[in-house]
């Protein structure tokens, strides 16, 4: 078979999800932590083919983002104190709806729930509406009225009213928008209960989703484990600009676990308690979110899903350029496009399936209130489409609540090439007077009031005005604070100003890598048409686990040093390998590794003994060439690494009569 007849039959086969579950387990790309132990849902172990998998994917990205885009990476603590995420909104903010089975005890969650309940009775119907055609084609033939009958009463038992499936298709557009409140009337409406009893829930309730902990010995200090590795760049963001020569904008990038206490973690590897995140903060202009680079992508053909078209109630996409979604402003700025269409690429050359790829918006109820705009790249699987990386302008949002917080600025300042005269608030504090009044915690007080905001100085100025003093209170000291026209004067003044300051807007790519990993996992496997018993991971070379399997004809004592000397050479190329010397049959070691997404097999014969030559296999066209062990590995080098084609590394080495692949 050709390259693109195989990748045909990839696209459209039906996943086989347990027969691909039983070789990712068997060969232990994965498999559910402490298992000796019962397991705990959505905790995992990668085996060695998973974590090479997973280091290659991250190199890939590695170069992809952070070396591409001269991005700054950090390493940030995974352990965070309460503070931070409570800034951050995450304390309060961070759930999922959950809904209890009083009777069983069982939890769900609430979205998944209606999700899934809407899901199966929509196939319920489709399967009935198909039996009830052929139930009436097959009448006149059908001699017992009876029997019939029955049949077409029990079909009609599960098929629905063509309204209610309109609304149930309309439901399930918009189900990542509904709140708590929208989900339990919902559950009502429609009676969503406990798929197994039937018996109906508890109503919905807010999860946080972030594990607790106490840092210290004390148990004073609350923290958390980090549900995202964004924080850790958002607080740097200083050092990270400084570093920068003050410039931007720029990315910071972090590779990073990341952990959730995930309602009902049910879907493998896609939904799990601890995973790994990469995560890149892009810093720009908010008055100016154009991309240098954006003329180089402007072509991308890409699905979007609108949030309009969810809104009708359809999952219909439409396939456009990205520069023709930014022209019309279906994406609102270049740079979100710029960072989409590189998504897209990363994920198309780590094997990503481009008819199982799509961008959908996110709705208006759906997206964070400071979010301007949000994308999220969706992969499909048999689990139906999965969001696998968010892609948000998250607006100054984070930037904002960390300074108000923290009393620091966290603001670019850029020079002006002409001084412009602006209107601005300031504040004059009397301070001969702010000791004797408060003591010790004078410079508190002095901070607090030097730090307002423009808004805050207005608001304070009118309350001035208004009551002849003000009230306030300061963090760490008790009670209300008051102060008047003595102690402080608040006016408009006019500046000429040579700097302008600003906080900047964050456009944040976020991917979740072991959700893609399964993705890949899913859009790689396949079975051979001509023996179906046999898989095959279809990975890129350059991400696969291993890259050559490397195979002595048999056990042969003759042919152990050219295995030795052949190592050699792939040790010295940096090319991972594998050799399999154990007596089975070549075609059974081949189909073991065609199971691991090895993409080469070096045989070893006897005429190599004579010559020097062996045969390199390639393993989904199962084609083989013939040529030294140099040039053989030089075509594995530049297949695997450069990019180049099975048929053009190839194309000076001598085809060779393929060898038995019976297993
Ligand atoms: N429980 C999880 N297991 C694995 N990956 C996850 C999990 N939660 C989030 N991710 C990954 O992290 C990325 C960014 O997280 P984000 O907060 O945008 O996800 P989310 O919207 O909460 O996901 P979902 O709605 O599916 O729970 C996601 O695109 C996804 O790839």
């Amino acid at each position: 078979m050709s390259a693109a007849e195989i990748k045909m039959v990839r696209s459209t086969a039906e996943i086989n999800r347990e027969n691909l579950e039983a070789v990712l387990r068997g060969r232990f790309f994965y498999a559910p932590a402490f298992d000796l132990y019962g397991g705990v849902s959505g905790l995992y172990d990668y085996g060695p083919p998973g974590c090479a998998f997973q280091a290659n994917v991250i190199d890939v990205w590695r170069k992809h983002f952070i070396l591409e885009e001269d991005m700054l990476e950090v390493d940030c603590t995974m352990l965070t104190p309460f503070e931070v995420l409570k800034t951050s909104g995450h304390v309060d903010k961070f759930s999922d709806w959950m809904c209890r089975d009083f009777n069983t005890g069982e939890i769900f969650r609430a979205d998944h729930l209606v999700e899934e309940v809407l899901e199966a009775r929509l196939k319920g119907d489709k399967e009935a509406r198909g039996l009830l055609e052929d139930a009436n084609a097959s009448a006149q033939e059908d001699n017992n009225k009876k029997k019939r009958k029955n049949k077409v009463k029990q079909i009609k038992a599960v098929k629905l009213e063509d309204d209610v499936v309109k609304e149930y298709e309309e439901i399930l557009a918009k189900i990542d928008g509904y709140s708590g409140e929208e989900l339990g009337q919902l559950m009502e409406k429609y009676n969503v209960g406990n798929p197994v009893t039937g018996e109906s829930l508890e109503a919905p309730r807010a999860f946080n989703l972030m594990f607790e902990t106490a840092i210290g010995p004390s148990g004073q200090l609350r923290g958390f484990l980090r549900p995202e590795t964004a924080q850790g760049q958002f607080l740097n963001f200083n050092k990270l600009l400084e570093f920068n020569n003050s410039k931007t904008p720029f990315a910071s990038a972090s590779i990073g676990k990341s952990f959730r206490n995930e309602i009902s973690p049910r879907a493998g590897l896609l939904r799990v308690r601890e995973f790994l995140m990469a995560e890149i903060e892009h810093f720009l202009d908010p008055e100016d979110k154009s991309h240098p680079r954006f003329a180089e992508v402007k072509d991308t053909k890409l699905s979007f899903l609108p949030r309009e078209v969810q809104q009708a109630g359809s999952t219909e996409p439409i396939v456009m350029s990205i520069g023709e979604a930014v022209k019309t402003k279906l994406v609102d700025n270049e740079t979100l496009g710029y960072f989409i269409a590189r998504i897209a690429k990363f994920l198309l050359t780590i094997g990503v399936d481009e008819t199982k790829m799509r961008f959908r918006q996110h709705m208006a109820n759906e997206m964070a209130h400071y979010a301007a705009d949000c994308w999220d790249g969706e992969l499909k699987t048999s689990y139906g489409w999965i969001e696998c990386v968010g892609c948000a302008d998250r607006s100054a949002y984070d930037l904002t609540v960390h300074s108000n917080k923290t009393k620091q600025k966290l603001v670019v300042r850029q020079k002006l090439d002409t001084p412009v005269e602006v209107k601005k608030w300031e504040i004059d504090l009397t301070k001969k007077l702010f000791g004797p009044k408060f003591r010790k915690d004078a410079p508190k007080v002095e901070a607090y009031l030097l730090n307002l905001s423009q808004a805050e100085l207005k608001a304070k100025s009118e309350e001035l005005k208004a009551n002849e003093k003000i009230i306030f209170q300061v963090d760490g000291i008790e009670g209300n604070l008051e102060l008047d026209g003595n102690f402080i004067t608040i006016e408009e003044r006019t500046k000429t100003e040579h700097v302008r300051e600003f906080v900047p807007n964050v456009i944040e790519p976020s991917f979740g890598i072991g959700r893609i990993i399964y993705s890949v996992f899913e859009h790689s496997f396949w079975n051979r048409p001509e023996d179906t018993a046999r898989s095959v991971l279809s990975f890129p070379p350059l991400v696969a686990p291993s890259k050559v399997l490397l195979v002595p004809l048999s056990n042969h004592k003759d042919l152990a040093p050219i295995t030795a000397q052949i190592s050699k050479l792939l040790r010295a190329e940096k090319i991972p390998f594998k050799v399999d010397d154990s007596g089975v049959s070549i075609g059974k070691r081949y189909a073991r590794n065609d199971e691991l997404g090895t993409p080469f097999g070096i045989t070893i014969d006897f005429a190599s003994i004579k010559d020097g030559s062996v045969t390199l296999r390639e393993r989904d066209s199962t084609k083989q060439v013939r040529g030294s062990a140099t040039d053989i590995i030089g075509a594995i080098r530049e297949i695997t690494y450069n990019g180049v084609s099975w048929d053009e590394g190839t194309k000076d080495l001598a085809p060779f009569v393929s060898q038995s692949e019976t297993v």
